[in-house]
């Protein structure tokens, strides 16, 4: 039978990338976001049938309820959960507005904790079952105009860390996957020339590039609690 894989903030992106990837490896897929066109048509694009789409904002810890459960009722145990479901608001602390700053704690952080508390009961019943949550390498470097966003990142290793010790008597394993700039309609705004010189290896990274990291750790039955960075060596130059 193919393991169920649930992907949140799987329409685009990273996370459209992971479920690709995961399709094509003979997983069902289910792909969360918020909007249901977008997911729709994503789901509508992997290869196999019987994958299924569902609208859901990670952040509500009542429709993320609602949904596993669903999810759990319609499809059965999960397998695999990917949290690539995240916004940015960038701005310098002094301008950055109250409810800018609850929103992508609330989605980035809490979205993460609630989808694997959602998760895990289900979980418990598959092999070999896994999650990978989506940080970012400003997570661990810190950036000036993302002192949030930065703080909800850096929460998810803390996070990553903890659940993976939680529940490694019960065979699941929690890493954290840290991209660096990646090709994606959140970094379609950003000055590319100008970041590049910071690179290494002196150009952004593909959101198929970070989907095979993001299998490797799916797939890699003695790693938990590790933090996989995925930049082209920015960090070394941050
Ligand atoms: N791209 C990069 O350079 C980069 C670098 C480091 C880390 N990351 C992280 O990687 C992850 C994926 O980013 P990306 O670049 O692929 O971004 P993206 O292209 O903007 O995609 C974000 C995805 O998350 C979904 N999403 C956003 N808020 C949501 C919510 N409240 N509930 C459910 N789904 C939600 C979006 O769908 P809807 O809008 O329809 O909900 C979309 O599917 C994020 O956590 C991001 O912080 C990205």
């Amino acid at each position: 039978m193919s393991r169920l894989a649930v992907v949140c903030g799987g329409s685009r992106g990273i996370g459209r990338a992971v479920s690709r990837l995961l399709a094509e490896r003979g997983c069902r897929l289910v792909v969360v976001s918020r909007n249901e066109d977008a997911t729709q048509a994503t789901v509508a694009s992997l290869h196999g049938a019987e994958h299924v789409a569902f609208s859901c904002d990670v952040s509500k810890e009542q429709e993320v309820q609602k949904t596993f459960n669903t999810i759990q009722k319609t499809c059965g145990n999960i397998s695999y959960l990917v949290n690539a479901a995240g916004i940015n608001r960038d701005a310098l602390l002094l301008r950055s507005k109250p409810e800018d700053m609850v929103s992508q704690l609330h989605t980035n952080l809490l979205g993460t904790m609630l989808t694997c508390r959602a998760a895990l009961r289900s979980m418990l019943h598959t092999k070999g079952a896994a999650i990978v949550n989506i940080g970012s390498v400003v997570g661990l470097k810190g950036n000036a105009g993302q002192c949030v966003y930065s703080a909800s990142k850096a929460g998810l290793e803390g996070f990553t860390r903890s659940l993976a010790k939680e529940v490694a008597s019960r065979q699941i394993r929690v890493n954290l996957l840290v991209p660096g700039f990646i090709h994606t309609d959140m970094t379609t705004g950003l000055e590319e020339q100008d970041k590049l010189r910071s690179i290494p290896l002196g150009r952004f990274g593909e959101p198929e590039e970070v989907a095979h990291a993001v299998l490797f750790l799916l797939e890699s039955p003695y790693i938990t609690g590790q933090v996989l960075v995925v930049d082209g060596g920015l960090q070394l130059a941050m």
